[in-house]
């Protein structure tokens, strides 16, 4: 039996709540190492599926259940407890369902739509008339206040009739696709004869009276049908429209006719709000508009599910795609063989500042932790990256064969590459590293050396590439040059069980997500496959697992930092700007992939990245 994955921080608050939940045996999915470059940790290329994307399924409002009531009810049992019909669309044409709602309170959203702005009704104009109260509760709640300064093709439309009738007709439409009907026949309530008659008995009443009495329609004409080829027509004008991008799905759509005398129709997205897998737990809404007043297929408001100190959306501007899936993690989790060992007892004085106190930046002389940076910080007191440090850390990437390089006698990663008969070691480039400081130490929390383990704080949004990539990052504020992005989160893995993974891929997969942590490789002796770490974020990581590579010139550098472990076989990824990233930029680093390796048992995928230094000559070519 797996062991469940142990978090690696030590304290509990901070502890992932995901571990119970892994099913890490099942889920074991397979990956071939790719062949490594000079420039130490990277993207091992392989391949995986997004197995866990889902399509949005929409389903009938729980609410809603069958009917069983033949009596007739009065018109206060009817305030009480109203009825109502939902019609799946896709069974409409088969059969009507009757069922019961639960009444929604007047200002209750209706199914996943945000009507929390002003109350609506219609003047008998059929001008809207916002929060001019009409018709009590009764009447079209706020389809359109929330919406009035919309791009004009957004604008909700609301129209009523009533000529000299004792009841009223209210028909209006939000930029969401819902459209609601309401009849209202308040007039008639205080009447002494007045009893609600059941809404099948309606339908039979209005379809003899047009097939008998005006003899203008035939024998099959169903007034729910008609209410169907309303909504369908509502559909077909919304998504004939080139400007709007409506929800994807069409085939799930409900309509429901409420206690309110209010009919719905909720389009195949919205009407339901917990369509993403049970496994995410988040919620879909698509509510949010793009920068461009365009409102998004997709839009995931939260996909760290609270888990990160700023929300990380989730937008999807093209059209149909499935939603990834994995589950969030914001820390590094030990999947089962990982000798990550962090004890207090480990950390020696050398490697802390234990008579620090307050913020070590702000000390005339740099404190322990400043040592692996050349006794000064990597970081300023803006908390950016120290532009020496940082330029240090890219002429590794450009350069590595000016830099330092360890040699292995047995090269796991070549063995990985040819069991049978591996290469000679290619040689691992011993990177600079950041030390943090950590719980040993003297100093707070808010210490200027202490940026990585303090998590993210840009605004960042995952989103779906136009070039092919499948997802990728991108910032929504402008970043500075240096600026801490997030780190690399992923299960810890030993080579091992890496391979094993790979083994029992089913090598579809289109996308990879393990990295291997090589840094300082060669630094503690050769370590064995069952001792060298990588992390995979393709079950469970962190929203780094989104950013897209790019030949030579990604915005972003991955820099090795040390925090709760002296030694070096494990550390945390953490990336960094390498210039300043504008505001809807896409994040993007150098994985480190050998396009021209054809020895390689798996292809690398076909580079996208559009960089003029990119490496993929064959896409180039094209
Ligand atoms: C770590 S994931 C990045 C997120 C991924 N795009 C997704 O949708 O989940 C790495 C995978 O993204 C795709 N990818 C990343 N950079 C790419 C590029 N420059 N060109 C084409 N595909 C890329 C490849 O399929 C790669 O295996």
């Amino acid at each position: 039996m797996d062991e469940p994955s142990r978090a690696l921080d030590l304290e509990e608050s901070e502890m992932p709540q995901t571990t119970s939940k892994l099913e890490i045996k099942d889920r074991s999915q397979p990956c071939l190492a790719d062949s490594r470059t000079d420039s130490g940790s990277q993207l091992i290329r392989s391949k995986f599926t997004d197995k866990g994307k889902q399509p949005i399924l929409s389903h009938v409002p729980s609410g809603c259940r069958k009917s069983n009531s033949k009596k007739p009810l009065s018109a206060q049992e009817q305030a009480n407890k109203p009825s109502c019909i939902c019609i799946e669309r896709e069974n409409m044409s088969s059969k009507v369902q009757r069922r019961e709602l639960i009444k929604p309170k007047a200002e209750q959203p209706v199914a996943g739509l945000p009507l929390s702005g002003k109350p609506i009704s219609m003047t008998n104009s059929g001008l809207p008339r916002s929060s001019e109260k009409s018709n009590g509760d009764r009447s079209v709640k706020p389809l359109i206040s929330k919406y009035e300064n919309m791009h004009k093709k957004d604008v909700c439309s609301a129209h009523n009739y009533n000529g000299n009738c004792k009841t009223n007709l209210n028909i209006a439409s939000s930029p969401l696709g819902e459209v609601k009907i309401l009849l209202n026949c308040d007039s008639a309530l205080g009447q002494r004869n007045f009893q609600i008659p059941r809404f099948d008995e309606v339908l039979n009443f209005v379809e003899d009276k047009y097939i008998r009495s005006y003899k203008i329609v035939k024998p099959q004409f169903s007034v729910m049908k008609l209410l169907k080829d309303l909504c369908e027509s509502f559909l077909k004008l919304a998504t004939d429209s080139p400007d709007i991008s409506f929800p994807i799905s069409s085939s799930a759509g409900v309509l429901k006719n409420c206690c309110d005398g209010s009919i719905t129709y909720l389009n195949g997205n919205d009407s339901d709000s917990s369509k993403y897998s049970s496994e995410h737990n988040l919620e879909f809404h698509s509510k949010s508009f793009n920068h461009n007043g365009k409102r998004p297929s997709q839009y995931l408001d939260d996909i760290t599910k609270g888990s990160e100190k700023v929300k990380i959306s989730l937008t999807n501007e093209f059209g149909n795609e499935h939603l990834p899936k994995f589950n969030y993690i914001p820390h590094n989790v030990i999947y089962q063989n990982a000798n990550v060992n962090i004890s207090l007892a480990r950390i020696v004085d050398e490697d802390c500042c234990s008579s620090c106190s307050g913020d070590c930046l702000s000390s005339s002389i740099p404190c322990a932790c400043a040592r692996e940076t050349g006794g000064e910080f990597a970081y300023t007191q803006q908390g950016l990256l120290r532009e020496d440090f940082l330029r240090a850390c890219l002429s590794m990437k450009k350069d590595p064969q000016e830099h330092h390089f360890v040699y292995c006698q047995d090269c796991p990663i070549e063995r990985s590459n040819n069991e049978s008969m591996p290469e000679q070691c290619k040689g691992h480039l011993v990177r600079k590293f950041i030390k943090e400081c950590w719980r040993k130490c003297g100093c707070d929390m808010q210490c200027g050396n202490r940026v990585v383990q303090r998590g993210i704080t840009c605004k960042l949004q995952v989103f779906l590439t136009c070039e092919g990539k499948g997802w990728g990052l991108r910032t929504l504020e402008v970043l500075p040059k240096g600026t801490f992005v997030c780190e690399y989160v992923g299960e810890v893995l030993t080579n091992l069980e890496l391979y094993d993974r790979n083994l029992k891929s089913s090598g579809n997969e289109r996308h990879t997500y393990p990295v291997t942590l090589d840094a300082d490789w060669g630094s503690e002796g050769i370590l064995r496959d069952e001792e060298a770490l990588c992390l995979d974020a393709t079950f469970h990581g962190n929203v780094a697992r989104f950013i897209n590579h790019r030949c030579s010139d990604g915005n972003l550098v991955e820099i090795p930092v040390e925090v709760e472990t002296p030694d070096r076989h494990y550390y945390h990824l953490a990336f960094f700007t390498t210039r300043q990233v504008s505001a809807m930029e896409e994040l993007t680093w150098d994985y480190g992939i050998d396009f021209d390796d054809r020895s390689h048992p798996v292809k690398a995928f076909r580079c996208r990245c559009k960089s003029s230094f990119c490496r993929d000559k064959k896409r180039k070519r094209k």
